[in-house]
């Protein structure tokens, strides 16, 4: 459904419906009843992570590369401290001696450090962007087949916005985390480690109490991770739904211009954009008491350690230098959680985003390939079309009543079937069943004997062709468009084409002809134009079997006869079923079926049911 032509209030899919109306009561989000809706399901436990080791997967060697050059960048660069508790303790009093090597060795080993530390960060960073990049592609191509891949119920049942937004807004979070975020996680953890060994080496008693004070550290960590992860799921919701609600206004802006909706328009998008203002406060303050709280902890922990630590130092337990180097690499130690709660915004984003790719990624196309395919009978020769039986097929769209039930139809090959009826009566439903978009919920269809869920993807492909009612026109040239369903096809055979469906004359005036650009989805062409365009494709693929929903749109008189001429050529011999829009198309046919309610209620020729022609009134009356 159109975004222009939906009601204000209410919004069709959940992804729209829950912000606007949660934002509208002040309830949270996602507190209300279970969704059934797969896409909108909270990601399964550990599903992310899951994920993530999959498309790390192929990469595992130089994950393992990236991790050891960090343990020696954070050794190299993480030495200063260490070398100036030496210097103290030990190369100064050398010195006082007239003993210089110490000092010098310290001063050449703190130089060395430094530049292998800058080294290594240097390869460490390369080779993580690379493996960020590795999976963000792998990320990207997985999500653009599998939604490819999902049957049309799923695109009708979903804003294509939001679809998008977890194509793009969800892999960008995810891309943030790999830009950055894992480079401070990995090198934080590495950091926390290394220094406590190094305090604990240093004085024992120091260090236990140094570390002890990371105990309420990471509880405040624990804490925010806690009370975050649902606030980034909503926060990225609520981008979704911003994104969704953009993309559905400005994909039928035509139809919310001809209806004037841009006010109500504003009014539903401020609402959703209040959310998700809303949702980036609530993430924003939950960082916010994160980094007060923990750095309270911090400093006050620091402020206690160097007073018994000067203590020790004045009574003798300690030496200066040691004290010095803890001191030193307290602020280290402390930083590290810090630093790990701040990329924790950025890891608990893109972790929230995980969990909703991985839901994507798990949903079962509802048309799938069959698993032991049956071949389509060789064709008789002179013969071009099949014969199509619907047998006891029942059918209902997901969390919708029955459209058909226990429906038969029996197609001979090359019959070219009109069906008329009602809005509503399942004129749609069964052409779609036809072309495979959906598969009946019991019974079966036909092919030549052939169960069509047991037809692969590329046979049916060969086999059948359905026309939707809008030739959509991809951006490209002419020639583009017209060998969709034939990339392979010679300039001539798409000019041949295009001469049978009556297009050549058109696009032979236009000024680059077939290498014309078609502009954005076409808007250049007429909708007659466009069909003719969408007609040259079937001649090219040369199916037997051809689902046609003729356009509604009023086209002028020799538009329409160019298009009934070239529908008469491409159905000649073919089996057929048109979705007739228009009382002259009933002449093209063999035959008529009228539906009303998913039942045929007559079924007969054309000139029996031209012979009256109320009955087409009464036939079309909703
Ligand atoms: N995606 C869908 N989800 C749920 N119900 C649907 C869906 N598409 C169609 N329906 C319902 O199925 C029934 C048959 O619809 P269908 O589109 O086949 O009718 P139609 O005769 O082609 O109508 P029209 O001439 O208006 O296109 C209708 O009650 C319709 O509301």
């Amino acid at each position: 459904m159109n975004a222009s032509a939906r009601p204000a209030a209410p919004a069709a899919t959940p992804t729209r419906a829950r912000p606007g109306a949660d934002a509208e009561n002040h309830e949270a989000p996602g507190t209300s009843a279970a969704p059934l809706d797969p896409f909108e399901a909270p990601a399964p436990k550990g599903a992310a992570r899951a994920l993530l080791r999959t498309v790390l997967g192929p990469d595992t060697r130089r994950l393992c590369l990236v991790v050891l050059l960090v343990l020696l960048q954070q050794a190299a660069a993480l030495a200063g401290p260490l070398l100036v508790a030496v210097t103290i303790n030990r190369a100064i009093p050398a010195l006082t001696r007239q003993d210089a090597a110490p000092l010098v060795i310290v001063a050449v080993g703190y130089a060395l450090c430094v530049l292998a530390a800058g080294v290594l960060q240097n390869l460490f960073v390369r080779l993580s962007v690379a493996l960020g990049q590795n999976v963000l592609t792998e990320l990207r191509s997985r999500l653009f087949r599998h939604i490819q891949a999902q049957g049309i119920e799923f695109h009708e049942s979903h804003a294509a916005g939001a679809v998008t937004s977890r194509a793009t807004g969800d892999v960008e979070a995810v891309r943030e985390l790999f830009e950055g975020g894992i480079n401070q996680i990995v090198t934080a953890g590495v950091s926390l480690v290394y220094v406590s060994a190094v305090v604990l080496a240093l004085d024992w008693q120091l260090g236990v109490a140094a570390l002890a004070a990371l105990l309420p550290i990471s509880w405040t960590m624990r804490v925010f991770r806690k009370r975050s992860l649902p606030v980034y799921q909503r926060r990225s919701a609520a981008a979704a739904a911003v994104a969704g609600d953009m993309n559905e206004t400005f994909a039928g802006i035509s139809t919310v211009q001809a209806f004037r909706r841009a006010d109500a328009n504003d009014r539903r998008f401020a609402v959703l954009n209040r959310h998700h203002r809303v949702e980036n406060r609530q993430a924003g303050l939950e960082m916010a008491r994160y980094v007060t709280s923990s750095r309270l902890v911090a400093n006050t922990a620091v402020a206690a350690l160097v007073l018994w630590g000067g203590y020790r130092v004045a009574s003798g337990a300690l030496e200066l230098g040691s004290f010095a180097g803890i001191a030193l690499y307290l602020r280290d130690l402390y930083d590290s959680p810090l630093q790990l709660g701040g990329v924790l915004d950025t890891y608990q984003s893109a972790i929230a985003s995980l969990g909703k790719i991985a839901v994507l990624l798990s949903i079962e196309p509802s048309v799938v390939e069959p698993e032991h395919p049956t071949p389509l009978p060789t064709l008789a020769e002179n013969c071009v079309g099949r014969r199509v039986s619907y047998q006891a097929v029942d059918f209902a769209y997901r969390g919708a009543g029955e459209v058909l039930s226990r429906f038969e139809l029996e197609i001979p090959a090359g019959q070219t079937v009109a069906l008329i009826g009602p809005s509503g009566s399942g004129k749609s439903t069964l052409a779609k069943l036809l072309a495979r978009l959906h598969d009946p919920t019991a019974g079966r269809i036909l092919l030549d004997g052939v169960d069509l869920r047991s037809v692969t993807n590329d046979e049916l492909r060969n086999a059948m062709v359905m026309v939707p009612q809008e030739g959509f026109l991809f951006s490209g040239t002419i020639a583009e468009n017209i060998a969709l369903g034939r990339p392979d096809a010679s300039p001539e055979e798409i000019r041949r084409a295009s001469a049978a469906a009556g297009a050549h004359q058109f696009i032979n005036e236009l000024q680059d002809g077939y290498q014309a650009d078609v502009g954005s989805r076409g808007a250049r062409f007429s909708a007659g134009q466009r069909q003719l365009i969408a007609l040259a494709r079937v001649f090219l693929v040369d199916p037997s079997i051809i689902v046609l929903d003729e356009a509604t749109s009023a086209l002028d008189i020799p538009t329409e006869r160019a298009l009934h001429t070239a529908m008469r050529a491409l159905l000649h011999g073919r089996t057929s079923m048109i979705i007739a829009h228009r009382l002259s198309t009933l002449q093209i046919a063999h035959r008529v079926l009228v539906l009303a309610d998913g039942r045929i209620i007559e079924d007969c020729t054309p000139a029996d049911f031209l012979a009256d022609r109320r009955r087409w009134t009464q036939a079309h009356r909703p």
